[in-house]
């Protein structure tokens, strides 16, 4: 039986929900949300939706203790509106939903993997690992898959190739302190000071590109979850599955002492081996202020997360 819970049913929590069970990856589905009312609306919505299903996937709200024997817990809990005001604004928020959360989650029993999209990322995913007391390897966190994504998509478009042909990551700090890996970054194999397809790429372009889908995204809709909701349902099929994937998640990397966005290999157990590439110093220096900064908000998470008057 496959098991998946989701705490938060806002944007993200939502539309996972709907894609879960259309896709029927799930055979059971727990909905936690503060709003009750969502939660019983949800439940009603999705059960709707399955009278045009072959499948079947049973939809339980607002239960802790159900996700006892869950594979699966997602955390997209928030409020995505503050996003708008600041980019750290969710940081004191979100620790304070974990500090409730998770004494309610580890009472339950949990032992399984727990993927978590609230922001900022890398810090409450390692927030998250303290106060769930899970191994590292079960806490993992989206980090900055959807950057990197993005940057492929952008060097795609530059070289007018599909974004499929590029490699490449982003580290770092998913909101804060990226870090645009080039050295990392190819197109068929050719790095990109070579000329590519008759186009010789600007990487400042490219990272202003990038980061205009978000922008763009965000202003538009006021809130991203397509391509969150998307990647999520292919990370959790390979930890539901046989197979593994590389894709830069906030792990818990040794070498920092910290979780930090790293390109990392997933599979059934949760976070596999990091993936160790050679980056220029000015990139690994990066990647050190990035985990500067996110020890700095776990601190202050550490310290009861609140702000001073
Ligand atoms: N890392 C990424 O790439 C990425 C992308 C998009 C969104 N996010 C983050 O994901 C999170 C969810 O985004 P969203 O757009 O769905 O936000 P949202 O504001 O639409 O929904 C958040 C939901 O969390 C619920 N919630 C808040 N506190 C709770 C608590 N204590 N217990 C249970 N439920 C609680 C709210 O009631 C709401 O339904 C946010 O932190 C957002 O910033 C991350």
């Amino acid at each position: 039986m496959r098991k998946i819970g989701i705490i938060g049913l806002g944007h993200i929590g939502r539309l996972l929900a709907h894609t879960l069970v259309i896709t029927g990856k799930a055979d059971q589905l727990v909905l936690i949300d503060q709003d009750d009312e969502l939660a019983v609306g949800l439940k009603a919505d999705l059960e709707n939706a399955q009278t045009a299903l072959m499948s079947r996937t049973i939809i339980i709200i607002q239960d802790y203790a159900a996700l006892r024997n869950a594979d699966i817990l997602v955390t997209a809990f928030g409020d995505s509106q503050l996003l708008q005001e600041q980019q750290m604004a969710e940081l004191s928020r979100n620790g304070q939903t974990i500090d409730q959360i998770a004494p309610r989650v580890r009472q339950s029993g949990f032992s399984g993997i727990v993927f978590n999209i609230s922001d900022p990322n890398e810090a409450i995913t390692a927030y998250l690992q303290q106060q769930l007391a899970l191994p590292p390897k079960q806490v993992i966190g989206i980090g900055t898959t959807i950057d990197t994504m993005r940057m492929r998509q952008a060097v795609a478009k530059g070289a007018q190739v599909s974004s499929q042909n590029v490699s490449g990551f982003v580290y770092g700090q998913h909101n804060g302190e990226k870090v645009f890996a080039w050295s990392t970054v190819t197109v068929n194999g050719q790095n990109l000071e070579k000329v590519i397809n008759g186009h010789h790429l600007d990487q400042n372009k490219l990272r202003v590109n990038a980061d205009m889908d978000n922008w763009y995204t965000l202003k538009g809709l006021g809130y991203n979850a397509s391509a969150v909701v998307t990647w999520t349902l292919q990370i959790i099929s390979v930890i539901l599955g046989s197979g593994n994937l590389t894709v830069p998640l906030a792990i818990y990397q040794p070498q920092y002492e910290c979780y930090v966005s790293f390109p990392t290999l997933i599979n059934r157990h949760g976070q596999g081996n990091p993936i160790l590439l050679n980056l220029y110093p000015v990139e690994e220096a990066a990647v050190k202020t990035a985990t500067s900064a996110i020890q700095q908000q776990i601190a202050f998470l550490q310290q009861g997360g609140k702000e001073n008057d």
